[in-house]
């Protein structure tokens, strides 16, 4: 059967599709030979970036909060091409990545040679710590600057006419220790689009947010072909001083626009900078993405992704169906039979480096709680910390149905002592 055909197939089996991507046995050709649980690294492709609010110097007239709050913004859009856009650069066109096994770990690191700004090594720590629903989490740490940003995502589908609708759960925690300044970064929704033109790529839509704890407010907004501005991957951020400035756009202190893939201009107060007059906020194309360096295969623990799933990776490259069912297979039966274990024993797998933390056992009066930054920067954003769809602020009706409040946290102690798997 042609490849053609075999997607038009796959694609009419999906046409009643909603919920665990992870269920979809899509055809050999849209398979990505990268498991999920390696995408947490593109939140740190520009570590320079990252890290660039430690070395803000105060400008005249302008609060440095809100010079460092401009700083996390360039970051966070551009982290986007590498979040969205590296499956189209390597593998021409989105794919379908592997779903991690419980207790998948990615891990690497940014030395300093590697982009030579003096910063220190950046190690990045990956895991996946749910299977159903797929769950990964994630921390970017540079000590050298006492920096981390740790989080964790999870994703909810659904199938429309002609897209692929994506929801994204969990959030990102960016803290700068040495500055006593943090930030709550949440996660937009996106669809993936051409994929009945048998090319599937990503578009982001509705909006994100930044809450910094010195107040300050980025909301970022999402369009892309076929909207107003026309061009794919657009984005409009507004930053202000704080949550209830939003609510009139002329409040705002900076206005950024443009395509997160691409180029966006920046412009003082609320109107939209002009490509041609305004300052270049970030060229997503003149400033290539900073790899980071994975040990060897044979150097790797057997939970380590790309060591687990060798076999099935190089079937997936050969195009090889039957060997990559084969592959794919022994791993998901160990997996059956480890959980089988688990089960007669009673026990459960254990996380290594993250906590999931249960944040209704909280109430007002309970002391543990002034000093979490999730709850403050939640409450400055007036988002839920509910287990809603990231970015749902706490007033939504979409809170009503769900009740639980657990959140997965990075737990430093357990990577310090870590001692079978080295970066
Ligand atoms: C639905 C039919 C089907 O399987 O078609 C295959 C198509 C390639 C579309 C489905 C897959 O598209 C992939 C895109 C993946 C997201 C890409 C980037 C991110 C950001 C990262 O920080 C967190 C994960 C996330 C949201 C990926 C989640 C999984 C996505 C949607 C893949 C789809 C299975």
């Amino acid at each position: 059967m042609t490849s053609a055909a075999t997607w038009t197939s796959f694609i009419k089996s999906i046409a009643s599709y909603n919920g665990d991507l992870s269920s979809l046995t899509a055809p050999p050709f849209i398979l990505s030979p990268t498991s999920l649980v390696e995408y947490s690294q593109y939140w740190s492709e520009h570590v320079d970036l990252l890290l660039e609010p430690n070395f803000i110097k105060k400008i005249d007239n302008e609060p440095i909060e809100l010079t460092r709050m401009i700083a996390v913004t360039k970051w966070f859009i551009s982290t986007l091409k590498s979040q969205y856009c590296s499956r189209n650069e390597t593998l021409g066109g989105e794919k379908k990545p592997l779903n991690p096994f419980l207790g998948e770990i990615f891990v690497g690191k940014w030395d300093d040679n590697s982009i030579n700004k003096n910063l220190g090594e950046t190690i990045l720590i990956s895991e996946q710590v749910s299977h159903h629903p797929p769950i990964t989490a994630y921390a970017v740490e540079n000590k050298l600057n006492n920096t981390i940003l740790e989080g964790y995502n999870g994703v909810r589908a659904s199938m429309s006419s002609t897209a692929l609708n994506v929801k994204q759960f969990g959030h990102a925690l960016l803290e700068f220790r040495n500055l006593n300044e943090n930030y709550l970064i949440t996660l937009p929704p996106l669809h993936i689009e051409g994929i009945l033109a048998f090319s599937p790529f990503v578009e982001l839509e509705q909006k994100s947010i930044i809450q910094s704890s010195a107040g300050y407010y980025t909301i970022i907004e999402y369009t892309g072909r076929g909207y107003f501005s026309g061009k794919k991957n657009s984005f409009k951020a507004r930053i202000f001083k704080n949550f209830n400035d939003s609510k009139k756009k002329e409040n705002a202190l900076y206005t950024i626009s443009g395509q997160w893939s691409e180029k966006s201009t920046i412009s003082k107060g609320s109107s939209t900078p002009s490509s041609s007059k305004d300052e270049i906020f970030f060229d997503a194309l003149n400033n290539k993405p900073q790899h980071l360096t994975v040990k060897s295969i044979d150097d790797q623990h057997p939970l380590e992704s790309r060591k687990a799933w060798l076999n099935v990776a190089n079937a997936i490259r050969i195009g090889d169906y039957d060997l990559i069912h084969s592959e794919k297979s022994k791993l998901e039966n160990n997996q059956r039979d480890l959980r089988k274990i688990e089960e007669k024993n009673n026990s459960k797998w254990s996380r290594r480096w993250f906590d999931e933390i249960d944040y209704s056992k909280f109430n007002n009066n309970d002391n543990s709680l002034e000093n979490d930054i999730f709850i403050n920067l939640s409450k400055l954003a007036h988002l839920s910390i509910k287990n809603v769809a990231s970015g749902v602020d706490d007033s939504s009706s979409k809170n009503d149905d769900v009740d639980t409040m657990l959140h997965w946290r990075f737990v430093p102690e357990n990577f310090d002592n870590e001692t079978e798997i080295k970066i």
